[in-house]
């Protein structure tokens, strides 16, 4: 499968703001990283003491191999990088177009345990329009990686920023982390909210206050 030239002008982009999750590409095709990875989690399940002959768990290595590479963190792999339609904004649309209550499932890189959150997405049209949907497949992408919540965040806005030609885009993400919520601190009530602000969102406080006030 080929990587778009949409995800390779993204990653650049991340690249030169210092925004790409750090990554050693290690050589090897999605099969051979779901069988070593495989063997791996047989590894770490028997030292958990658990019975893998049991009919039950005797999958689960494998079915862990398919979950990291296929689903939970497909987004580090730019071949996965969704399909783009961007056009020309020859309707000349120049107010906000804002997606809200984007559902996403992500995984904090410190205890690879869930991120369960809401996105909100906007952009003043300049020279490109995007198709909605593109905006969730954006999100969903960059949220099926190991992340801090900070870095999704501007992830999505760069990309944002770099397929529709224009710095006037805003992402907000408001998240619970398992790792606060189920372990260590164990705090069951603490979301967090973080905000990418471009262009007009960050210098206007007019277009910052409409984007950040919740609509319905
Ligand atoms: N800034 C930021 N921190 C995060 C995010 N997800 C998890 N963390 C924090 O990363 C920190 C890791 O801290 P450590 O002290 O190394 O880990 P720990 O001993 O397991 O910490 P506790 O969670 O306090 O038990 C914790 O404070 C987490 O809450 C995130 O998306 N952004
Ligand atoms: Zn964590």
């Amino acid at each position: 499968m080929a990587i778009t030239e949409e995800a390779i002008q993204v990653q650049s982009a991340l690249l030169e703001h210092g925004l790409e999750t750090p990554m050693v590409p290690c050589g090897l095709s999605s099969e051979e990283r779901k069988s070593k990875i495989e063997e791996h989690m047989k590894a770490i399940l028997s030292l958990m003491s658990l019975d893998l002959t049991d009919d039950s768990l005797a999958d689960t290595p494998r079915r862990i191999a398919k979950m990291y590479v296929d689903e939970i963190f497909s987004g580090l792999d730019y071949q996965n990088f969704p399909k783009i339609t961007v056009i020309d904004n020859k309707m000349g649309v120049d107010e906000m177009v804002r997606v809200q209550d984007i559902s996403l499932t992500s995984t904090c890189e410190h205890h690879l345990v869930t991120i369960d959150g809401m996105a909100t997405v906007a952009y003043l049209p300049r020279k490109k329009i995007i198709g909605l949907s593109k905006i969730n497949r954006i999100v969903r992408f960059f949220s099926q990686r190991p992340q801090v919540q900070e870095r999704l965040t501007q992830q999505i806005l760069v990309a944002l920023q770099t397929l529709l030609e224009t710095k006037d885009v805003a992402v907000k993400i408001d998240a619970v982390h398992y790792c606060v919520k189920a372990r260590g601190v164990m705090d069951s009530t603490s979301s967090t909210t973080t905000t990418a602000l471009g262009g007009i969102f960050k210098s206007n406080p007019a277009t910052r206050a409409e984007f950040l006030q919740k609509s319905r």
